[in-house]
């Protein structure tokens, strides 16, 4: 994708059905409604991006922040961030204007939830998202291979990808982990604190947190290289430096300050629900850049997932190479270690010598992601 303002088509576009159909005086199916993406949901008020008809080409200010809640009809349907809608009425965004949702457009991912194991109520956290990015200190939380395992679950279940962020790499080496999260063909990514920090927190440089941590930029824009482009869910414990990576990557977030922000939609949420950031194509130089590619889904109020809705049958399918040799499994087969005639196990017998130690690792993985399942997030 190439350099250009911020546009909610972005978010997987479909063709728009607007101009080819003919308005009726009657719209029993809303054929004046517009399509917008939802980036902040409050207490039955969503923020919604869309497209400014008024505008000129898509681009630079293309787009305009309405704010909006639900039609009668969508009552107990439930609208997440991420999710592309369709709204009619006063789509002005003017001061006190409120639109209507009168459709939910069809989602391409659904990264789910419950609250604990045992809950049979599942809940949606985050729609069309392509990438789960588990933020994970190195130390200082010490990281939990469990909460991970847990994250990756949810993605793969999701059909989402995963990248882990390991941050504070100033402070502890990444390669145990990277071990442990690579042969499941997870990419793995490293921030660290800038050596320098004490002088560039006086040239207040960007990547710069309101506590004054400054991390290494050329960490930050790594980082920002895997989000170029997609649609990002961060997830991650508290203090493991969730809110010091966003800060970096999206200065203009204005996190703390509860305004709504003109491009972003940012603003006016709780502090526990889901908020979509525009993510900048390079990090603030001072200029005012209006260049946009990809988004940051910050989830505050998401500390672990409970994962009581997963089907093993559902995450064998992110690994095809696995989910192939199960096929030879006997029916009902739980894949664990302690399993009886588990072909995985043959498959690892089978293995050339030289790609053993390969599949051993994945396998091993593969089943500590399994047992995540029903074990505890200790
Ligand atoms: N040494 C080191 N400290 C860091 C790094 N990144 C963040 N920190 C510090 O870690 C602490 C927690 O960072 P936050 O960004 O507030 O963490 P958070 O994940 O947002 O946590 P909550 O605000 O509780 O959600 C702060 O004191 C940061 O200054 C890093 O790369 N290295
Ligand atoms: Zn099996």
């Amino acid at each position: 994708m190439g350099r250009r303002g911020i546009d909610e088509s972005d978010f997987h576009s479909r063709p728009s059905k607007r101009g080819s159909r003919p308005r009726t005086k009657q719209r029993p199916e809303h054929s004046d409604a517009v399509t917008g993406l939802v980036t902040g949901v409050d207490r039955g008020r969503y923020t919604l991006l869309v497209k400014d008809a008024d505008a000129g080409a898509a681009g630079t200010s293309g787009e305009k922040i309405v704010t909006a809640m639900k039609a009668r009809e969508l009552t107990r349907t439930r609208v997440v961030v991420g999710d592309r809608v369709d709204v009619v009425g006063d789509v002005s965004g003017g001061e006190g204007s409120l639109a209507r949702i009168v459709r939910i457009q069809e989602r391409t991912s659904t990264l789910r939830r419950t609250a604990d194991d045992t809950d049979p109520y599942e809940r949606i956290v985050v729609a069309n998202a392509d990438q789960l990015v588990i933020v994970t200190a190195l130390a200082q939380p010490e990281p939990r291979t469990g909460m991970i395992d847990r994250c990756v679950v949810a993605a793969y279940d999701a059909g989402m990808s995963v990248l882990l962020c390991l941050t504070k790499a100033d402070l502890a080496s990444p390669d145990a982990l990277r071990e442990l999260y690579e042969p499941l063909g997870v990419e793995v990514v490293v921030t660290r604190r800038e050596a320098s920090s004490d002088e560039a927190d006086r040239a207040n440089v960007a990547g710069q947190s309101a506590g004054g941590m400054v991390l290494a930029p050329e960490s930050v824009e790594e980082v920002r290289g895997r989000l170029r482009g997609l649609v990002s869910v961060l997830v991650g414990h508290s203090g493991v430096g969730k809110s010091t990576l966003i800060n970096a990557l999206v200065p203009d977030a204005k996190r703390a300050t509860g305004v709504v922000n003109d491009v972003t939609g940012r603003g006016r949420h709780t502090s526990t629900s889901a908020v979509a950031l525009a993510l900048p194509v390079s990090p603030s130089d001072g200029e005012p850049s209006d260049a946009f590619d990809g988004w940051v889904i910050d989830t505050p109020g998401v500390r672990s997932f409970g994962l009581a809705h997963v089907e093993v049958s559902h995450l064998l399918r992110a690994f095809d190479d696995l989910d192939d040799v199960a096929q030879e499994c006997p029916r009902g087969c739980t894949h664990l270690a302690d399993a009886p005639d588990c072909a995985l196990d043959d498959w690892i017998k089978a293995s050339p010598e030289e790609e053993r130690p390969a599949r051993e690792a994945r396998l091993t993985s593969f089943r500590r992601l399994l047992s995540s399942r029903t074990g505890s997030d200790a």
